[in-house]
């Protein structure tokens, strides 16, 4: 058996980021910059009021106040889309509205609730001075300059910033496709009627959705039956893939075909079992052109295992670093922590706030590999390396988040 560490090594080696694509705007959230996103316009283009209200020439009314109000004499408006054509000459004054361009002449804007007006006239009760009110031209962001650089996954707002820089179309990477193999004789799909010996596929399912939180596309190839035919057949729907993920069948039972079938075609295993809990009987190697990643059967080993190594692999595809693993914050256990072995562990836990408004975290007292209700219901994992010492209740840990940060995993 191999570390956690060395296994994730061997795996990342195998893989770079994919090709270049191009999107159009709206359908770039979620993907990942080929290319930095560069402004094809100054922002504002024109200098714009910031408030509603009356563009004047500051020195003009240096002198206001609420009591001793400037009388200036009104010329005409500038609306947003509708801008004054004339310029503000002294004792002059344009009435304005957010968003608008400021006239020429006009060197500030007072806020119409520092003012009162007729049809002619403007008094103005409050000295600003020069620049008030007004967002220069390309105050936030000028023609050419560099709005979102290359590898980054793009965000709501980034969406936003890349159509205020008039930019129609994205250079991101190609979504990794992932191909999703169950196999077992005893495994059905969820739905279909079961005979008396079989379960429910609960892993196929949750792959894909965890593939789909990270921006992969997840083909399902379905079910292998325990025969090395009917693993090798349906493994063959992979091709075309950037990866085929299976579950199950990744032990050494009489059963577990998924390693006798690549034997057969000679594939050697780049990683044959890890010296982690859950997750030991973990795979990888090569079948034919698609790099193969055998996760355990046990549904908590294949979770842990996916977000352990398949999230990396999503991350690098697409040209993201791999080496930033799930979020973690320190907490204190509110349980003690027995001595481990020599497997690192991934204890599932539920994290909460204390009375100190501190992070607390609980290890469920039951961590069997085939709990999916308490994999589902935990927030965090408690990482622990080989031969980690005892930890008393109170003592602050390290743990992994699934929910902040990357919701749904
Ligand atoms: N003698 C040994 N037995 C086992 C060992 C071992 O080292 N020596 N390791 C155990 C561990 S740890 C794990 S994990 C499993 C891994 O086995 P496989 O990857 O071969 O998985 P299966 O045997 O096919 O299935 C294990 C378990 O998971 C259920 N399963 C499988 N696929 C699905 C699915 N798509 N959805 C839901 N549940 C699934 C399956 O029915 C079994 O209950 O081996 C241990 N044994
Ligand atoms: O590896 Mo098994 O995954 O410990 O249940």
């Amino acid at each position: 058996m191999i570390s956690v560490a060395e296994a994730r090594a061997r795996i990342l080696a195998a893989f770079s980021p994919l090709p270049a694509e191009t999107v159009a705007l709206p359908d770039g959230l979620g993907r990942v910059l080929a290319e930095p996103v560069s402004a094809r316009l100054t922002q504002p283009p024109f200098d714009a009021a910031a408030m509603d209200g009356w563009a004047v020439r500051a020195g003009d009314i240096a002198a206001a106040t609420v009591d001793a109000p400037v009388l200036l004499r009104r010329i005409g408006e500038s609306a947003a889309g509708h801008a004054f054509p004339g310029s503000v000459g002294r004792g002059e004054a344009v009435r304005i509205f957010t968003g608008a361009p400021v006239p020429d002449g006009a060197d500030a804007v007072v806020m119409q609730e520092d003012c009162s007006a007729d049809d002619a006239s403007v008094r103005v009760g409050r000295a600003v001075v020069a620049g008030r009110f007004i967002r220069q031209a390309g105050f936030d962001f000028a023609a050419g300059q560099e709005l979102l650089p290359k590898g980054r996954r793009l965000t709501a707002r980034d969406i936003a910033l890349a159509a205020g820089g008039n930019v129609p179309w994205l250079s991101v990477h190609r979504r990794p496709r992932i191909a999703i193999l169950a196999t077992g004789d005893e495994i059905a799909l969820p739905g279909d009627p079961l005979g008396p010996s079989q379960i429910v596929s609960t892993n196929a399912l949750g792959l894909c959705a965890l593939v789909a939180t990270q921006g992969g596309m997840a083909h399902n190839l379905g079910i292998a039956k325990d025969t090395a035919d009917s693993v090798a057949a349906m493994a063959a729907g992979a091709v075309g893939c950037d990866l085929l993920v299976t579950t199950g069948g990744a032990a050494h039972g009489d059963y577990d075909l998924v390693r006798d079938v690549l034997a057969d075609r000679g594939v050697t295993l780049d990683v044959q079992a890890v010296a982690m809990r859950p997750g030991k009987a973990l795979m990888f190697g090569r079948a034919g052109t698609v790099p193969l990643l055998g996760l355990p059967g046990n549904p908590v080993s294949t979770g842990v295992t996916a977000l352990l190594f398949l999230r990396p692999i999503l991350r690098l595809l697409q040209g993201l670093p791999a080496d930033e693993g799930l979020p973690a914050v320190r907490a204190r256990l509110t349980e003690p922590l027995r001595a481990n072995d020599h497997r690192e562990d991934y204890l599932r836990a539920t994290l909460s706030v204390g009375a100190d408004g501190m992070p607390v975290v609980t290890p469920f007292a039951r961590q069997d590999s085939a709990i999916t209700s308490l994999y589902a219901k935990a927030d965090c994992l408690i990482p622990r390396s080989p031969h980690a010492v005892a930890e008393a209740a109170g003592a602050m840990v390290t743990v992994l988040t699934l929910n902040e940060g990357a919701p749904c995993l």
